[in-house]
């Protein structure tokens, strides 16, 4: 099968250019630091190539089984046909890592390589045809109802999807973009309802009182609640981080003591990380802890960006508590309660203080800033009872929160080309909608292209983590390019819009806004690519 074909040759390709970069920034199987940051855009170069052509593996190796049973449907078939000339073509040609920065293969030493690459006869037939007549085609199935096929072919999730779809479409979908312009908390009654769907303990084991439902499933699910508002699809992202860490690294006091009502919905946690001076580098982070005689817990310092700090009932803090001992390894986490925040008073709580963070979108849960000074949490509040693992405890949680953050972005992207596909079909101008001009149906062709490699790559990951295989990277790679392909999808959705789009009033202004916060959260671009480049060149390097 060509696609097949393709993706072996694409896998090749990313091979060759492994080499190249080992051979300049690894040695003994060892990264060399300073090399590797000297040799920055070489490095994240090679992770995109290698996450393009994981996108093309896990989409060949998905349309390969659903040809052997029952077949691909032809909206699919165009999609594949465009999403890999589009990609194969940008392995051969240079990756885009923003819009700026296009890594091309002779800056890899990778000329040879690329032009094997497009010597490959399945590779050929994808980049060296004209694909305008099955864009157009891809269009026009749009414009009739077609729609990028959803069904996982497992009973359980398809179900579990429709009920969630249904969820969005009536609870929220409607309401969001007035939730957004009036930068409105999201109702505790939309809140209540999603508990009652058993949103907060997808992946929570039932005698915890979760679903015990995997990854997969926690993809299904945020991916439909996205598509209707960011915010209803990242109101779990807590209970799932804070859950994960608990049920990996907790004490079995604590997890029978906070599981249950994470998984209820009793309480919202907030994940409480990020400092004004540490980003990306938590390591440098200066918030302490420190024990008191009666054995409970202080904690002082700063932390900021602190998504839905106010309305949660529990954060997960990230603090330093041996501060003789340098980096990751002196820092420890917290599962620490507060109370509810109030209109008048987001932090009713003696140690505790903030404000709001306005910002352009990304709304319905707020951001914060949140001072702790003495602030007081019992002895039994330090995860696993372990001082110092606190960095490496989060860190199992990346794989989860990566997977779930793709899924968002991709519910993002298909929310963006639908407002875009509805204004292309409806405005007209100079006689006819516009739909109909190939600038703007090849824009909602490699869209849906892009979607449906971004969405295959991030179900192959949540798929191996579902069947405990080490996915860090494929995790990662389904973060780097979900986000690309929700930004750009918004991006070409507002241009599909012209004026309007810039208009407040249209919901594909919030879109934007909201598509542009995944290329920065759970690990920014430049960071995951960073990951994603380590994990691959050490990865059987020794
Ligand atoms: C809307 C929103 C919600 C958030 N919610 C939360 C939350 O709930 N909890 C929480 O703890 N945090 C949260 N964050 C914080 C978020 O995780 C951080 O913004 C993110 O980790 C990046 O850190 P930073 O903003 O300090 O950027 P920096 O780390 O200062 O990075 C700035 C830029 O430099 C790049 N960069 C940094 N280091 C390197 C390098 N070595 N090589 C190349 N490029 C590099 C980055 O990729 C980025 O583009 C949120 C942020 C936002 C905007």
């Amino acid at each position: 099968m060509m696609a097949i074909g393709a993706a072996a040759a694409a896998e090749q390709f990313v091979a060759a250019a492994k080499a190249a970069v080992s051979r300049e920034v690894v040695k003994d199987g060892r990264i060399l630091t300073d090399e590797f940051d000297r040799r920055q855009r070489a490095a994240h170069g090679f992770a995109w190539m290698a996450t393009l052509s994981e996108c093309l593996s896990a989409t060949a190796h998905w349309s390969q089984k659903r040809a052997s049973s029952g077949g691909l449907d032809p909206l699919s078939e165009c999609a594949i046909v465009i999403g890999f000339s589009e990609y194969l073509a940008q392995l051969i040609g240079g990756v885009p890592m923003t819009q700026n920065e296009i890594v091309r293969p002779p800056e890899l030493a990778l000329s040879e390589a690329a032009a094997n690459l497009a010597a490959n006869d399945c590779v050929g037939k994808f980049v060296l045809a004209d694909w305008s007549g099955v864009r157009s085609e891809l269009a026009s199935l749009l414009t009739e109802g077609h729609r990028l096929r959803d069904s996982l072919d497992e009973e359980t999730l398809d179900s579990f999807r429709d009920e969630v779809r249904r969820f969005a479409d009536e609870r929220v979908l409607p309401n969001a973009h007035k939730w957004h312009l009036e930068n409105a908390l999201i109702p505790d009654q939309i809140v209540q309802e999603m508990a009652d769907l058993g949103i907060f303990g997808i992946c929570i084991a039932p005698e915890f009182g979760g679903l015990g439902l995997g990854k997969l499933a926690m993809c299904v699910v945020t991916e439909e609640l996205s598509r209707a508002w960011i915010a209803a699809g990242s109101l779990g992202t807590r209970s799932e981080i804070a859950a994960e860490l608990i049920t990996q690294a907790g004490t079995e006091a604590q997890k029978a003591k906070w599981l249950p009502k994470i998984a209820s919905g009793e309480y919202l946690p907030t994940a409480v990380f990020t400092e004004p001076d540490s980003g990306s580098d938590l390591g440098s982070l200066r918030t302490r802890a420190s024990r008191a005689t009666d054995g409970s817990w202080r904690i002082f310092g700063t932390k900021t960006w602190i998504t839905h700090a106010s309305r949660s009932d529990l954060m997960t803090v990230l603090a330093c508590t041996l501060p003789e001992v340098p980096g990751h390894a002196g820092l420890s986490m917290f599962i620490a309660q507060k109370p509810r925040g109030l209109s008048d008073n987001p932090f009713p709580v003696p140690g505790l203080s903030g404000g709001e963070i306005e910002v352009l979108g990304y709304r319905g849960m707020r951001e914060y800033d949140v001072a702790f000074d003495d602030f007081e949490v019992p002895a039994d509040s330090l995860l696993g009872n372990a001082e110092g693992q606190g960095f490496k405890q989060l860190m199992r949680t990346f794989e989860g929160a990566r997977i779930q953050t793709a899924a968002r972005a991709v519910g993002v992207a298909r929310r963006a080309l639908e407002l875009g596909l509805a204004y292309a079909m409806n405005r007209k101008q100079f006689g006819k909608a516009i739909a109909a001009f190939p600038r703007i149906s090849d824009k909602l062709a490699t869209m849906t292209a892009e979607i449906l490699l971004a969405r295959e790559v991030t179900y192959s990951a949540a798929r191996a983590k579902d069947a405990d295989r080490r996915c860090d990277i494929q995790a990662g790679m389904a973060k780097l390019i979900s986000a690309r392909v929700a930004w750009s999808a918004a991006d070409v959705a507002l241009q599909i819009h012209g004026g309007n789009g810039y208009a407040l009033e249209y919901e594909i202004s919030r879109v934007l806004c909201d598509a542009r916060i995944l290329n920065i959260f759970e690990g920014a671009a430049e960071i995951q690519a960073q990951v994603v480049a380590r994990g691959l060149l050490t990865r059987d390097a020794a």
